[in-house]
């Protein structure tokens, strides 16, 4: 199972280079994007506590056609993972092209903006012993959102000419410590940790190689790292929260290698009882079994023992609810509670009468769509024109046609990109591609779970190399400001500076605004409004409504 990263067009009015990251429910929010390069797509487990429907709102007719998500769920070719778990019926819609998700990544991060570190398993225990198994067993019966399997097998080192050949003859010794990069594995293990996408090596055993293309791995609830040396480096052990040992009779790990390695990984028989007898066995006493003792659990017969998983999965269960968050309520109270003056981040667009002026179309319940449109579209532009000027302009003289020298201006940096948060900061994407010539957009999907109040992450699309820009991040409302941390969480776990990010809506709310500047202090946060309250329902009062439905002209809670 396997959910997957991929490549899709840009938007039209962007340019072209963007790559792609993290998929589920495209359908709902691009109709028509391309399919899903299975050869960019990295791997990681998704198992969703509870299945999330995202509503669909359709795009205004204008933004051209739509297939509905309906059609273009009828088009996938066959539902192939159904896990249950608890009752629970996860559904990945799979065609051959593309995996579509119906979960979001809940929020992994406090209200403060700081990450909660994953649940980190480590899975040690000899070559085919059944750790992937156990792995794979874990994933299925925890059902929490995201949980991301790393092998040590991706680490392998680069074998030189001489090497190879002596893999080539059954005589590198595979099973020694030093047949791995233990540099890149630990350095990887610690971003992923951290939160932080990387990119993993993908490993061949039929070519005793690293294939060119890397898999693309993300930080996430619960990490599970398994391989035949887990324990074996002290900075491992130390970032492992859990440690199994898969304990399984050494016939019926020569058994089932055989069958493996003759049936997948291109050897024959005479083959693998040479490196087995050689190399594997005298290691596996020599190494790994040694290991067993670091384990917190030792797990005999592999994933045969349904009593051990279960136990496991519900001690990281236990674990993951004592870390568990109410972000949005947290950061209600928070800002009830230490209520400060307004930092010097947040940049409020004189509030002029013509600013006061588009507020009292957009704002008023009576204005038709095609005048909330127009007017918003203005006060969208007057505050990308705003945000813009907040830049680092450097002296530049230029020649006018008279043949007089015209001492100016011009933006420091062309590194410059537009973010959208979905649905309603599409709506400014135009905007920003009007005032930034050939400017790159991305997208970052965040819905609100109906069950648990908290936003999720559903989809996002970025620019390649995002870490060198600055990036207009937009939204056309902020209440609580839950939606904009996830975002700008996500733009820092891609390494985006902090002070490189500018958040720009049309209204915020005083919380949310708080809450982002106490989050985040060096976010630059743009507006053309601010008002005193949210309500119950995290709405802001006296607000607009729902911007995003008076723009698409689709009902409330559609
Ligand atoms: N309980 C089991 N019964 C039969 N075959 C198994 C069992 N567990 C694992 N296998 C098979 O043995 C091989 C190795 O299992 P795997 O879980 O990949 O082990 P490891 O990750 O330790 O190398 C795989 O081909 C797998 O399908
Ligand atoms: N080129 C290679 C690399 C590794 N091996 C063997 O793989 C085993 C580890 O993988 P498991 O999935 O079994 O944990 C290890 O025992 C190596 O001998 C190989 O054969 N060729």
């Amino acid at each position: 199972m396997t959910a997957k990263i991929n490549t899709l067009d840009p938007p039209s009015s962007a340019s072209s280079d963007s790559d792609i990251e993290i998929q589920t429910e495209l359908s709902e929010v691009f109709p028509d994007a391309d399919e899903i390069d299975e050869e960019k797509s990295g791997d990681f487990y998704q198992t969703p506590a509870s299945p999330i429907t995202v509503p669909y709102c359709p795009r205004p007719a204008s933004t051209g056609s739509q297939k509905s998500p309906r059609s273009r769920r009828q088009r996938t070719t066959s539902i192939n993972q159904t896990t249950q778990n608890k009752g629970v019926t996860e559904s990945i819609l799979r065609t051959p092209q593309r995996t579509i998700y119906t979960a979001g990544r809940p929020p992994w991060y406090n209200c403060e903006g700081q990450k909660v570190e994953p649940f980190v398993i480590g899975i040690c225990g000899g070559s085919a012993s059944g750790k992937t198994t156990v792995a794979q067993k874990i994933i299925e019966s925890l059902g929490v959102p995201w949980v991301t399997l790393l092998s040590m097998d991706s680490f392998y080192k680069v074998l030189n000419e001489k090497q190879h050949d002596m893999a080539g003859r059954n005589e590198y010794n595979f099973d020694h410590p030093d047949a791995f990069d233990f540099d890149l594995l630990i350095a990887t293990l610690q971003r992923l940790k951290e939160g932080r996408k990387v990119e993993v090596p993908v490993y061949n055993f039929v070519t005793h190689s690293r294939e060119a293309r890397t898999k693309t791995m993300y930080g996430a609830n619960v990490i599970i790292f398994e391989g035949i040396l887990t324990f074996h480096h002290p900075k491992v052990v130390e970032m492992l929260d859990m440690k199994i040992f898969v304990d399984t009779d050494a016939d019926v790990r020569l058994a089932r290698r055989l069958k493996r390695d003759i049936s997948q990984r291109g050897r024959d028989l005479e083959g693998v009882l040479k490196q087995y007898t050689g190399m594997v066995q005298p290691s596996f006493n020599h190494y790994i079994a040694p290991l067993m003792s670091h384990a917190d659990i030792i797990v005999p017969r592999g994933g045969e023992n349904e009593v051990a998983i279960q136990l496991i999965v519900q001690h990281v269960q236990t674990q993951l609810q004592l870390r568990g968050l109410k972000l949005r309520e947290e950061l209600v109270a928070a800002y009830a509670t230490n209520k400060q003056p307004r930092p010097d981040t947040v940049k409020l667009l004189p509030t002029t009468p013509q600013i006061r002026g588009l507020h009292t179309f957009i704002r008023n319940k009576d204005t038709p769509r095609d005048e909330f449109i127009f007017y918003s579209k203005r006060l969208i532009r007057l505050v990308i024109e705003y945000t813009l000027s907040l830049m680092t302009f450097v002296d530049k003289t230029v020649e006018t046609p008279q043949g007089v020298l015209y001492n100016g201006k011009r933006m420091a940096t062309n590194n410059i990109c537009g973010v959208s948060i979905l649905r309603a900061g599409e709506t400014m994407e135009q905007a920003v591609c009007d005032v930034c010539k050939d400017i790159r957009i991305g997208k970052i999907l965040i819905q609100t779970n109906l069950q648990t109040g908290e936003p999720e992450l559903y989809y996002l699309r970025l620019p390649k190399d995002i870490k060198d820009f600055k990036v207009i991040l937009m939204d056309a409302t902020v209440a609580t400001g839950a939606a904009a941390i996830m975002a700008i969480r996500v733009l820092l776990d891609h390494d985006v500076l902090e002070s490189n990010i500018l958040i720009v809506s049309l209204l915020m709310a005083e919380s949310g605004v708080q809450s982002i500047a106490y989050a985040f202090p060096k976010v630059t946060i743009v507006t053309t409004a601010i008002d005193p309250e949210i309500n119950g329902r995290f709405h802001v009062m006296p607000g607009i409504g729902n911007f995003g439905d008076r723009y698409f002209g689709t009902e409330p809670n559609c």
